[in-house]
């Protein structure tokens, strides 16, 4: 591994228009008020609070909406890659992932191939033709992969810009069976829930990560938080019981914090009203320790 020599900047996105509770588009906003984030660092690995992206409250329809923060987000994280650094994504609503990795691909480069590790209870696979709830958090990744609203697939460039093949998903135990075709069909490794159980976390996430990285240039990890299990992490808006054990992605994340191929990262899905004695606060803070300093 070469070691990554990038500052991370923090890009706040107040958004909670995807998700079912919009209340989440507080949470980077909270984090900064509680100081969760400050004093991680040191000489060599540098952390800042770069901006924060919002719309207010009164959107004109959620659609529109999504696509505008996905599409500002998109040409911020191209930025902050551009200059020398390497973008951490605080949510706001898991749909911020179609702007995050639309970006990171722009940098990238129209023939070179971005791998994403996917840490979720969930697969965000849907389109609205498969959506239960038509919540745009529930469909990111089928959106980088190609489907779905163009407004969202055609975001920074048009193509697609996640290869079926370079994409694993880890953590998954919610879902409906339309958007688990898809990822079937496509060919996309899913790391259920059971197998992270049976094989241990580690197994795992080293594979996942093999897998992201064989035949690409950069890679990504988008960490929706109620990956982890709702005793570590109880401040989400749709907690599943039974999942990843908060050391563990900690662990997970300090092993690659220094890889000079991880490009960006985003942690998602944080709502500080729903939150429990700053559990969740304090579990993303050990989460952006990990990714600085390990
Ligand atoms: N990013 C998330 N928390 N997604 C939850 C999605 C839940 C459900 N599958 C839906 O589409 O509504
Ligand atoms: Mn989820
Ligand atoms: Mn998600």
């Amino acid at each position: 591994m070469s070691k990554n020599t990038r500052p991370t900047s923090i890009i706040g996105v107040e958004n909670g228009f995807g998700a079912g509770n919009p209340a989440c588009k507080d949470g980077p906003r909270v984090l900064k008020a509680l100081g969760m984030l400050g004093g991680i660092g040191d000489a060599e690995h540098v952390l800042r609070w770069d901006e924060e992206i919002s719309l207010g409250d009164h959107p004109q329809d959620k659609i529109r909406a999504v696509a505008r923060i996905a599409a500002e987000l998109a040409e911020l994280t191209y930025r902050h890659l551009m200059e020398g650094d390497r973008p951490l994504v605080l949510g706001g609503d898991h749909s911020c992932a179609i702007g995050t990795w639309s970006g990171v691909k722009r940098y990238l480069g129209h023939s070179a191939r971005l791998g994403l590790i996917w840490i979720d209870a969930h697969m965000d696979s849907h389109t609205f033709a498969t959506s239960p709830t038509h919540n745009i958090h529930g469909m990111p990744l089928a959106c980088l992969l190609g489907e779905g609203e163009p407004c969202f697939t055609r975001i920074a460039v048009p193509e697609h810009k996640l290869r079926p093949e370079d994409v694993c998903l880890i953590g998954v135990r919610s879902y409906e069976s339309e958007e688990a075709a898809f990822l079937r069909q496509q060919g996309v490794r899913v790391y259920l829930m059971e197998e992270v159980q049976q094989r241990g976390m580690q197994a795992v996430f080293d594979e996942a990560r093999k897998h992201v990285c064989a035949a690409t240039q950069g890679y990504g990890i988008s960490l929706d938080i109620d990956a982890i299990d709702p005793l570590s992490a109880p401040g989400v808006g749709t907690p599943v019981s039974g999942g990843l054990r908060l050391n563990e992605v900690v662990a997970a994340l300090s092993e690659v914090h220094d890889d000079e191929k991880l490009l960006a990262l985003e942690i998602v899905e944080y709502n500080p009203w729903l939150d429990r004695h700053f559990i969740t606060a304090h579990s993303i803070r050990q989460l952006c320790r990990a990714i600085v300093t390990a």
